[in-house]
């Protein structure tokens, strides 16, 4: 533990799911439940608690009073990790078990990218003296142990280290794309290239040497810059002739951005075997704590899907993934779709490919790729 006591992990959770459509509205994207289980920010949050990083520095400018409270409520309990709240953690800290009933007042700009939000609150991400500082994100479902990560940076002597990933080359265009010599330097990186030219990306999680970090912040800090990571500090790093290294992430990792995404990825934790290495059952139940959850391959009307031991159902079941409290009416049928806490679907309903909300409205997924790879299981 002590090796690591020099490393700050930073979670910037700013998002507010615009692209997710109405599964995304009224509600904080790192908070969109997951996998019948969870949320999309717990991913992260496990992935640093369980290597042995003790505490994780939340950034987010968007309706922090609500961020914070749920995750106070289900993270701040465990002794042996803590989400920490920057200019609020007094407040926090002082309520105890309980939240606080006023925050301190605002007295930062609003932050306006990823890479503002470290320069704002740099007193928390910087102090202490940390040599390193890790970044994640909140909306990406992946188990990761960031060790190796973090002691393969240390002995490298690198000033960034990047977690990346292979993916296939008609997606590059959507992510950070990056290029690395024969030596293992990175040579090149594009956000979002029009023309992409390699099939490695930025999986987004990256450990930085903090003084270089800091450097580069304050440089770009009042330019004409767009106050992001991987427009701005990476290829300024790059530009400066910084020793930036890559790490492959061998597992699955997933960018959980868009609704057709979140769908997908539902669809092959419902197939299950290699295809689906998810590992949602080893995931802290912050959905309805308490209710028990069970894979569920087939059993009457219930087909190739994850559902929850409280489900309700009188109809039929196929290649879906149900989270706890769903009720399945009479005669209905459920295919290649998400079932959200509580929904209910009435008798005789026909429900395919689609996102069931709490409420029971339906957010049709238009996605054929993702319909063909339910469908062949
Ligand atoms: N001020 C702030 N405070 C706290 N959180 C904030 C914030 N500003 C932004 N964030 C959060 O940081 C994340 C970055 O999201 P962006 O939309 O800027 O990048 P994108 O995900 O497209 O690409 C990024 O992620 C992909 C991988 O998914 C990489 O390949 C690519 O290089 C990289 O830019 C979002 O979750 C957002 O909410």
């Amino acid at each position: 533990m002590a090796e690591r006591a020099g490393v700050r992990a930073v979670l910037l959770a700013g998002g507010e799911g615009r692209r997710m459509g109405p599964l995304g509205e009224g509600r904080l994207k790192p908070l969109v439940p997951y996998g019948g289980a969870c949320r999309l920010i717990d991913f992260s949050l496990a992935n640093a608690r369980d290597s042995g990083l003790g505490e994780v520095l939340l950034l987010s400018q968007y309706e922090e009073r609500r961020l914070m409270d749920d995750l106070h409520r289900v993270w701040n309990r465990d002794p042996g990790f803590r989400v920490h709240f920057g200019p609020y953690d007094d407040a926090y800290r002082a309520a105890g078990a309980g939240l606080p009933r006023e925050l301190p007042a605002r007295t930062w700009p609003a932050e306006r990218g990823t890479a503002d939000a470290l320069i704002r609150k740099a007193g928390h991400v910087f102090g202490g003296d940390r040599e390193q500082v890790l970044v994640l994100h909140a909306d990406h479902v992946y188990r990761f142990d960031y060790r190796p990560l973090i002691a393969e940076h240390r002995a490298s002597g690198a000033a960034l280290t990047v977690a990346y990933q292979r993916i296939e080359r008609r997606w590059v265009h959507l992510f950070g794309m990056v290029r690395f010599d024969r030596a293992g330097r990175l040579t090149e990186f594009v956000e979002k290239p029009s023309v992409p030219t390699s099939d490695l990306v930025f999986a987004a999680f990256c450990v930085f040497d903090a003084a270089v970090l800091h450097r580069y912040l304050e440089k770009l800090d009042g330019t004409d810059w767009q106050h992001d990571i991987s427009r701005d500090v990476i290829p300024a790093m790059l530009a400066g002739g910084e020793d930036i290294r890559g790490h492959e992430v061998a597992g699955h990792w997933e960018d959980i951005g868009t609704v057709e995404r979140y769908h997908r990825a539902h669809l092959m934790l419902a197939a299950g075997g290699p295809r689906a290495p998810l590992p949602v059952e080893r995931m802290p139940r912050t959905v309805r704590p308490g209710v028990d959850r069970g894979w569920v391959a087939d059993s009457p009307g219930v087909v190739a899907s994850l559902v929850p031991a409280d489900l309700v159902n009188n109809g039929r079941v196929e290649h879906s993934v149900l989270f706890p409290g769903v009720t399945v009416g009479a005669g209905a049928r459920v295919r290649r779709s998400v079932l959200l806490p509580g929904a209910a679907v009435g008798p005789g309903q026909d429900i395919d490919s689609a996102v069931v909300l709490e409420n029971g409205q339906v957010q049709r997924v238009e996605d054929p790729a993702a319909v063909a790879e339910g469908a062949r299981t």
